[in-house]
């Protein structure tokens, strides 16, 4: 049987992992948790994850993993074909693995702390301060890429899929700046090119709808 996925489909993270499957080639059941009614917080969820956040992953045989990043790198190495969304080389493995902490420790808080009070304490603004940080994030990438197609290289990997998920929702809410950052912009273009990404825009509609309800 295939793996069950809880989640909720703006989530970005959520996305990421998506994309991942969709890449792969890997069939999930996906279980969708209502975050608003707390549904996450229930002693059922809590029993699978502690930290009651999606996407989380649990296996027929009861084998349960959360956090987008660590999900990601799980299935491609049970389940993909080849090395090449996840090397094992370990100098580009390490590259691979920096894209994914830089992903989870400077930009999804970023996203979060945009989005969240305008969630739920209905701001209808962004502060000037948080577009700045946001622009620092694309500064950092446009570094990154430094002439090379995907973020960690030649080849497309799941540092690639963790950003398409957080920087295609940043996009939304302080949107690229292409003379600015002409490689991050050619870097998303290229990617909503991909097969994969299919799986990212349903979530990401869903996203900018609830964005554009809240702040018009
Ligand atoms: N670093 C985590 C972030 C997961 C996360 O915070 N997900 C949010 C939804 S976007 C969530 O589950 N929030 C509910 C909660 O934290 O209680 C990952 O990459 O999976």
């Amino acid at each position: 049987m295939a793996p069950t996925l809880y989640m909720v489909h703006p989530s970005p993270p959520v996305r990421a992992v998506l994309i991942t499957a969709k890449a792969i080639g890997l069939n999930l059941i996906e279980k969708e948790l209502n975050l608003a009614e707390g549904e996450h917080l229930k002693s059922e969820f809590l029993k699978i994850n502690p930290q009651h956040t999606v996407p989380t992953l649990v296996e027929e045989n009861g084998f349960t993993v959360w956090d987008s990043h660590a999900i990601m790198t799980f299935i491609v190495s049970k389940y993909g074909s080849d090395d090449t969304l996840y090397p094992k080389d370990l100098n580009k493995r390490a590259i691979v693995d920096q894209r994914l902490h830089f992903e989870s420790g400077m930009v999804f808080p970023r996203v979060l702390r945009i989005v969240g009070p305008i969630v739920r304490s209905g701001k209808k603004t962004i502060d000037q301060e948080d577009i700045d940080s946001v622009n620092e994030v694309y500064k950092f990438l446009e570094a990154f890429l430094n002439g090379r197609p995907w973020m960690a290289g030649n080849n497309i990997t799941v540092a690639d899929y963790s950003l398409i998920g957080s920087i295609s929702t940043l996009h939304v809410l302080v949107p690229i700046d292409a003379q600015n950052y002409p490689q991050v912009n050619a870097w998303l273009k290229k990617a909503e090119k991909l097969p994969e990404y299919a799986a990212n825009q349903k979530g990401l509609d869903m996203f900018k709808e609830m964005i554009k309800s809240k702040l018009s």
